[in-house]
């Protein structure tokens, strides 16, 4: 029988920001019972005192775990991004303390793209502004500034997953796509791509952010890039707050250098439902404002909540870390008959070597062993006797550079 570092009702999962409950039911089907569920995100303070015991810890968008915040989580083995985007973790914090964390690269793309589809076909025909109008009592009949989409030029900043979709959802409507991207990307459809931004935000009626939040995208669209959009064009962030300088585009549209605009996330968003939502845009009625819900659906969030869940119980069970954003990617078959040991060192030469001789010299047997690395750490992976998990536990924390190590249910 295999022997068990830590019982599964003893693991604690801490599951924040109201993942879907298909991420509970999961944990609970696989054995994980002491689950602390908590509906939206925790004030600071909170967070630090939730996260002391957290073996797993599920979040969305809007908790940090910063370094100092992690320091605090003595006990954690892994995290869950319950979204796609993981830039609200420190990730070489995270695996420096050998802590892999998982996301959902694709469960709610195609709610991302079907929303700015809506919003292209609404701002082109500038109903924002006439749905505003007729709220306070106004009536805007009138076809001027008024378009289709079809023959339309659309810009897709960010050729990724959800800017391919978008692509190709956009080109049903009749519409030309273009897009820009730092990698050279396989062009889907029709679609052609442009190496300057710039230029093609020159050809653009519709201009669509889908980059990730780095330090590479952080305000890549200022004063100089919106003064390069045609006149009367269209701009929609559904991708992170910090891509965009919100006070330039706030000037781009009062100026009338813009047509319209659709921002669903902000470089400042409010930390709950009870707080103020403060910007720039409030009040210009040409800009649809919606609160970061581009992936808040019913079928996104069941999905993400079954997908980011299965990771993180996957690895809990067995050790695998496939699509881990910043872990030696492994993956592992069942281990059936014997005892999983996990190890994850500082990576430096020699360490395998050490590993085998201590086994060894104690007359460990290894039944299978993997070996996984990135730049920064390595990840053991090894199957033994169970009689002689144990002292494979024991020897493994001696090993100089160890960053952690675990024995498997
Ligand atoms: N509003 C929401 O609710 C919501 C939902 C899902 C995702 N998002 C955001 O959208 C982003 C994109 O999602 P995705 O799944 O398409 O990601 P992705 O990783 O599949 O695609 C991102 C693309 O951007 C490109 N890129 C990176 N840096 C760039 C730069 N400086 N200039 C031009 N292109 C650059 C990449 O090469 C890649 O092709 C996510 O990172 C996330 O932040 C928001
Ligand atoms: O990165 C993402 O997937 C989106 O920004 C959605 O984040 P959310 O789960 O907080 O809505």
């Amino acid at each position: 029988m295999a022997k068990h570092s830590l019982d599964k009702d003893k693991i604690k999962i801490l599951l924040l920001e109201g993942v879907h409950q298909s991420a509970v039911d999961v944990f609970e089907r696989a054995g994980y019972t002491n689950i602390e569920y908590h509906k939206a995100a925790l004030s600071e303070e909170a967070l630090l005192t939730a996260i002391k015991d957290a073996h797993f810890v599920g979040i969305r968008s809007r908790t940090q775990l910063t370094e100092a915040v992690l320091s605090h989580a003595a006990k954690i083995v892994g995290i869950g991004c319950f979204c796609i985007g993981t830039n609200q973790v420190n990730l070489a914090a995270a695996e420096k303390l050998g802590v892999p964390v998982f996301n959902a690269p694709f469960s709610n793309t195609r709610s991302v793209a079907e929303l700015v589809l809506g919003e292209i076909i609404m701002l082109l025909r500038g109903i924002p502004q006439r749905n505003a109008k007729a709220h306070r009592g106004g009536w805007l009949k009138s076809a001027t500034g008024s378009f289709e989409a079809r023959g339309k030029t659309l810009g897709v900043i960010g050729y990724g997953h959800i800017g391919t979709q978008l692509g190709i959802l956009a080109e049903t409507l009749g519409m030309r796509v273009m897009f820009f991207d730092i990698e050279d990307k396989l062009p889907l459809g029709n679609a052609q791509q442009v190496h300057s931004m710039e230029q093609l935000m020159s050809l653009a009626d519709v201009v669509s952010l889908h980059v990730p939040e780095t330090p590479q995208t952080k305000e890549m669209i200022a004063h100089a890039q919106l003064a390069c959009m045609r006149k009367g064009s269209i701009l929609i962030n559904a991708s992170r707050g910090t891509v965009v300088d919100i006070d330039a585009l706030a000037a781009a549209l009062k100026e009338e250098h813009l047509a319209g605009a659709a921002i669903d996330v902000f470089p400042v968003e409010p930390k709950s439902n009870t707080d103020e939502f403060v910007s720039p845009l409030r009040g210009l009625d040409n800009v649809i404002l919606t609160p970061h819900i581009g992936g808040s659906t019913a079928e996104a969030q069941e999905n993400i909540g079954i997908e980011v869940a299965g990771k993180l119980a996957k690895y809990s069970d067995n050790g695998s870390t496939m699509t881990a954003v910043n872990f030696p990617e492994v993956s592992l078959a069942v281990h059936s008959g014997a005892s999983r040991l996990l190890h994850i060192h500082r990576n430096r030469p020699g360490i395998l070597i050490q590993i085998n001789l201590a086994f060894a010299e104690k007359g460990i047997n290894i039944a299978a062993q993997y070996l996984q690395t990135t730049a920064d750490i390595g990840y053991v992976v090894m199957d033994v006797d169970s009689d002689q998990a144990d002292q494979a536990l024991i020897e493994l924390q001696a090993i100089e550079g160890t960053i952690r190590t675990r024995l498997l249910h």
